[in-house]
């Protein structure tokens, strides 16, 4: 059992903002042998990465409140679910999901009025919120959440498959993301995120286009030498000030 310095809203602002931060999914450990991946990413992770899928919003199905809650107990790191799931089960599952231990709930802007609903709840169950915007929604639509939220995640691939290449828009979309944050003078408070596509070759543009955070799948849990992975990804500098 591992215990955490910081949990909730608390544990979010005390990331980092000077460096790159590796946000690790763990749909791309070894599922076999998660507790051993787990010890092997602990010093090198920022937050945990669960992406959570109903098989109606998004093609499959994954993960669930329990395996959250057995997650919490080895990891002193925050945990990020990642909820993509019908707008009807979003405010529920958000409840159950904090419940199991997430520090920060993010929601599909495509929930519309429900996701809004279930970041006030994320807030009264004393946990952090995020927004998250499937590639071929338009920026625009973060809008009604960046007051309310302090991470926003932009997909850069088709949602709920892994594996797949960067899709070109990506990098535009952060920087139209940032602009937006900008404008609302929420761009020191909301940490933006890049998930899907995350390669050696695509981090340092998504990097200069202002990604903060990027989700790694294959790129860590493939890495035998993650120690220099990780110590290559924190010195990537940004172009965007
Ligand atoms: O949700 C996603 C991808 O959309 C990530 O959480 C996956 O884990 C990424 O895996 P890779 O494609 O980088 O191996």
């Amino acid at each position: 059992m591992t215990s955490k310095p910081l949990s909730g809203p608390a544990a979010i602002a005390a990331l980092p903002r000077n460096r790159l931060l590796g946000e690790f999914s763990l749909w791309s450990a070894d599922l076999a042998n998660m507790e051993t991946d787990l010890r092997r990413i602990e010093a090198f992770v920022d937050l945990h990465h669960i992406d959570v899928a109903d098989a109606r919003f998004t093609p499959g199905f994954l993960f669930f409140p329990d395996f959250v809650a057995r997650i919490a107990k080895s990891t002193a790191k925050p945990i990020h679910v990642h909820l993509m799931v019908e707008a009807e089960i979003v405010e529920e599952q958000t409840r159950q999901f904090i419940e199991a231990g997430a520090d920060l709930i993010s929601v599909h802007a495509e929930n519309g009025e429900a996701g809004l609903r279930a970041i006030a709840v994320a807030k009264e169950l004393g946990a952090e919120a995020g927004v998250v915007l499937r590639l071929e929604t338009p920026v625009s639509a973060i809008e009604p959440f960046i007051d309310h939220v302090a991470f926003v995640t932009l997909l850069g691939t088709l949602i709920g498959v892994k594996g797949q290449s960067l899709s070109e828009k990506a990098c535009d979309r952060l920087i139209e993301a940032r602009s937006l944050l900008k404008k609302a003078g929420r761009e020191d408070r909301v940490i933006l995120a890049a998930d899907g596509g995350i390669r050696e070759q695509t981090v340092p543009l998504l990097r200069q286009a202002g990604a903060q955070t990027v989700v790694l799948g294959s790129l860590a849990f493939g890495d035998k030498n993650l120690g220099d992975r990780i110590a290559w990804l924190h010195g990537l500098e940004s172009r965007v000030s």
